[in-house]
């Protein structure tokens, strides 16, 4: 490849996964000729000092899953690095948008001597909360309501519970607590929804929370965020409402409204639960999120 490579390698992704499949991608990297430096990093927050220390012009690979992507996201874009996504997470929400799945890194590989492609990223405020309010990036979306309540709920969990049954767990928790909350949402300066609604979205890939279909009609090209607002929904009528999200057949049920713009607001009467890519932000009353068109130059995707 025509440009310098660091390689950020988070050995946690994908319950170690990350690390288990490493020797297979070094052997492929050499295999290609691939030289790269290799930042071996203990945490998000080293992982993006040592990436913003690299010399200019130096690209990023990331082995790990979203959050990996996440860690170096502010580098990505405030330096211009361009960047590879090699998917060794659990989720892997970013990674599926571009078509590839975990442990699929020969394909992007491939790619590498194709010029690197300019896709949409979000810049997103957040605050009025009892937490610190504050910015960030994201490439995948970020969500206030149930699916960030249900994040911050599955620490809760009883130790017994495991992969699929701690969400089942988390999720039912979230359901008995929680009620619709009042939120005015805005779209490029237009009200889109008012009134009592159970979860707010706002999206860049097709998915979150590891393959929940949000945004089935995201492409990542067209510099246009969208947004997506569980409006009054009833206790029973949220898990088939889950049930839809997650093959992306939401779209037309009468209490799901899902429009694409530039600018998004949110307005919440009290503090609500905010996730931006998974992330936990805390309970926040107003977000605004916006998109930056060609953000992130990515290696190894030519087509959409
Ligand atoms: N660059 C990094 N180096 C070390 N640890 C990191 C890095 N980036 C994030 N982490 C930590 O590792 C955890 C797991 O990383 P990551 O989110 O990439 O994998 P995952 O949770 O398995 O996949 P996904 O987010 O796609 O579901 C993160 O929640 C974060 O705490």
């Amino acid at each position: 490849m025509a440009v310098p490579l660091a390689v950020v390698l988070n050995r946690t992704a994908g319950g170690g996964r990350a690390a288990r499949e490493w020797p297979r991608l070094r052997g492929e990297l050499h295999a290609w000729g691939v030289s790269y430096r290799l930042i071996d990093s203990a945490s998000p927050a080293q992982a993006l000092a040592a990436v913003s220390a690299l010399p200019p012009g130096w690209a990023v690979a990331t082995v790990g899953g979203d959050g990996t992507v996440a860690s170096v996201l502010p580098a990505v874009i405030e330096q211009q690095r361009p960047l590879l996504v090699l998917p060794f997470g659990t989720g892997n929400d970013f990674a599926s948008t571009l078509g590839l799945r975990a442990g699929q890194f020969r394909e992007a590989l491939a790619g590498l001597d194709a010029p690197a492609r300019p896709v949409d990223a979000l810049r997103v405020s957040y605050g009025g909360g009892p937490q610190p309010g504050g910015q960030a990036y994201s490439l995948n979306g970020v969500g206030m309501g149930f699916d960030a309540q249900l994040t911050a709920n599955l620490p809760l969990a009883p130790a017994w519970t495991q992969g699929p049954a701690r969400y089942l767990w988390a999720a039912l928790a979230t359901l008995r607590a929680m009620q619709p909350q009042p939120c005015r949402v805005l779209l490029d300066g237009a009200e889109l929804y008012g009134g009592p609604a159970m979860l707010c979205s706002v999206l860049n890939a097709r998915s979150l929370g590891g393959g929940f279909q949000f945004n089935p009609d995201a492409k990542l090209t067209d510099g246009r965020l969208n947004v997506v607002v569980a409006g009054d929904v009833s206790r029973r009528q949220v898990p088939p409402l889950i049930a839809q999200v997650r093959i992306g057949k939401h779209v037309g049920h009468p209490a799901v409204r899902y429009a694409a713009g530039q600018v998004a607001e949110l307005h919440w009467e009290q503090p609500v639960q905010l996730h931006v890519d998974g992330d936990l932000k805390g309970e926040q009353v107003w977000l605004r999120v916006e998109v930056l068109p060609g953000a992130v130059a990515l290696l190894g995707f030519p087509e959409e």
